[in-house]
């Protein structure tokens, strides 16, 4: 027997933008709506968990925003949660199994993976030559160390994660576990145990997970504690979260949409360590083994893909929109930009012609693609696992085998507002700076390296003649 286990979720907004609750709720009805009628036909049923809008006493917000104050980040606070309607949405707690109905005095690990962007453009429209060859997250990092965000560069190249090749999947989750930024955590009982609080304060202590993660993988002791026993044990993680990643445990409408052959555009990213080894080693073409259909990183990278022109071919028909609107803004609320997100709207998004016949339909058709692509591109995976023994899995639940031990699991996706079409400006302008630092700071710095060391084999060449 156990509680029900929720989260609770309440908007935030800048100071002084006082909503009022008709506005809240509005707002809270679009992200349910949002889920539920477009999000679960992308992603699929089980995948998606949409919540619920409830009213809650007022005097008990306030209290529980009192009480939460003091955890919130403080890079967190530029925004206030709203205590002034009472509307929450109510969603399952996915650290949590999805397929227990209710929460079970039974350990559970969750890991939750933000994966980002795991294609390169393949738009014609793409001006700069680099953005063909090194994977956006790839480029962002350097970007992102320079303005302090974070200490060190990840080795992370979502190519990888997203190839579907078990060696280069490993490498990804390696990756995360060494620097975790904010597209790992790992969670024990539903309490963060691995990962980033807030920004900067990594903990990656690989001896400290080992230590929480022993009873789950190794139940009857047996592995001495120790480097060798950190390693098995972060090895069995890895291979889990791999099987996990790459189960189908769904079906979905647009599950058979194809956007775009995923054989379109280059499988891997110069910039990924992984493939800097490979050519190091003599090899040159990388394996990228393709998801399975099923999976949820297929549906991610399906639905990130929907962004067929790039933000450089997108801004122009962006552009046409706002143009109409100026001329006729009461056309706002028809043309369904923010809202409401019925099967009308989810219906257009299969349109993916790319025919432009210069009509404000065909531009905003693109704008709204492009925004669930921006939505696919910053979600965030939730798998949650939970031991069993032998006889209690032959239910219907997945299950994950390791060398000891045995696992039901589910995924999850989570964070699935969709993106402001106000925000479109916003990605334009970053993507030029992130393309430009990466132009002038690493590219134009790795090829003098390069040519010094042409450089060095010819002064020793002629050395050579001068002996
Ligand atoms: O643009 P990106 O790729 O930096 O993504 C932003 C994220 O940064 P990241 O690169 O993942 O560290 C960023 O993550 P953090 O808040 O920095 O952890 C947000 O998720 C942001 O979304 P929103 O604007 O708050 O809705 C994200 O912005 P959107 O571009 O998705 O709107
Ligand atoms: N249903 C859930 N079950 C368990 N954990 C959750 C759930 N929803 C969110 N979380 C946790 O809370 C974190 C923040 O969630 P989310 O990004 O959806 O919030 P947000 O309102 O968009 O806040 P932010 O603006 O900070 O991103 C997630 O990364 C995850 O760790």
């Amino acid at each position: 027997m156990g509680a029900r286990c929720v989260v609770l979720r309440f908007l935030k907004s800048p100071p002084n933008q006082n909503k009022t609750p008709e506005e809240i709720l509005h707002h809270l009805q679009n992200i349910v709506d949002f889920g539920k009628h477009v999000m679960k036909q992308f992603f699929g049923e089980n995948y998606v968990h949409h919540g619920e809008i409830i009213q809650l006493p007022l005097d008990f917000v306030r209290q529980l925003c009192l009480k939460i104050q003091p955890e919130r980040p403080e890079c967190r606070c530029d925004k206030d949660m709203d205590t002034l309607s009472g509307y929450a949405m109510c969603l399952p707690n996915l650290t949590r199994l999805q397929t227990f109905r209710f929460a079970e005095h039974r350990p559970i690990l969750c890991i939750e993976i933000k994966p980002k962007c795991g294609f390169i453009p393949f738009s014609s429209h793409v001006s700069q030559e680099i953005k063909h060859k090194v994977c956006r997250y790839c480029m962002h990092q350097h970007l992102k160390v320079a303005n302090g965000k974070w200490k060190r560069p990840s080795k992370y190249c979502p190519l990888d994660l997203f190839s579907g090749n078990k060696q280069r999947m490993h490498f990804a989750l390696k990756s995360l576990l060494q620097e975790a930024q904010n597209n790992l955590k790992i969670f024990k009982n539903g309490e963060l145990i691995y990962g980033c609080k807030d920004d900067q304060d990594c903990v990656s202590d690989w001896n400290e997970l080992a230590r929480h993660l022993k009873p789950f993988f190794f139940p009857s002791n047996g592995l001495v504690s120790g480097p060798h026993c950190t390693r098995t044990i972060v090895k069995e993680l890895i291979h889990v979260i791999t099987m996990a990643l790459l189960s189908s445990t769904d079906t979905c409408r647009a599950g058979d949409m194809k956007t775009v052959p995923i054989s379109q555009g280059r499988s891997y990213c110069e910039a990924s360590a992984f493939n800097k080894e490979l050519v190091r080693n003599g090899k040159h073409k990388l394996e990228s083994s393709g998801l399975p259909r099923g999976c949820l990183l297929y549906k991610t990278l399906q639905a990130q893909m929907l962004d067929m022109l790039d933000i450089e071919g997108l801004y122009p028909l962006y552009s046409r929109v706002e143009q109409y609107l100026e001329e006729f803004p009461e056309e706002r609320s028809t043309l369904q930009i923010d809202g409401p997100y019925n099967e009308a709207f989810y219906e257009k998004l299969l349109d993916l012609s790319l025919e432009d016949d210069g009509t404000v339909a065909f531009a905003l058709t693109k704008v709204q693609q492009y925004r669930i692509a921006m939505t696919a591109k910053d979600c965030s995976i939730m798998i949650a696992l939970s031991p069993c023994l032998q006889d209690e899995c032959s239910e219907q639940r997945p299950v994950v085998l390791t060398s000891k031990s045995r696992f039901t699991f589910s995924v999850s996706v989570l964070d699935l507002d969709l993106k402001p079409y106000e925000g479109i400006p916003h990605q334009y302008k970053l993507d030029g700076e992130i393309v430009n630092y990466y132009l002038k700071n690493v590219q134009a710095k790795e090829d003098p390296v390069m040519s010094n060391l042409f450089k060095e084999n010819e002064d020793c060449t002629l050395v050579l003649h001068k002996v």
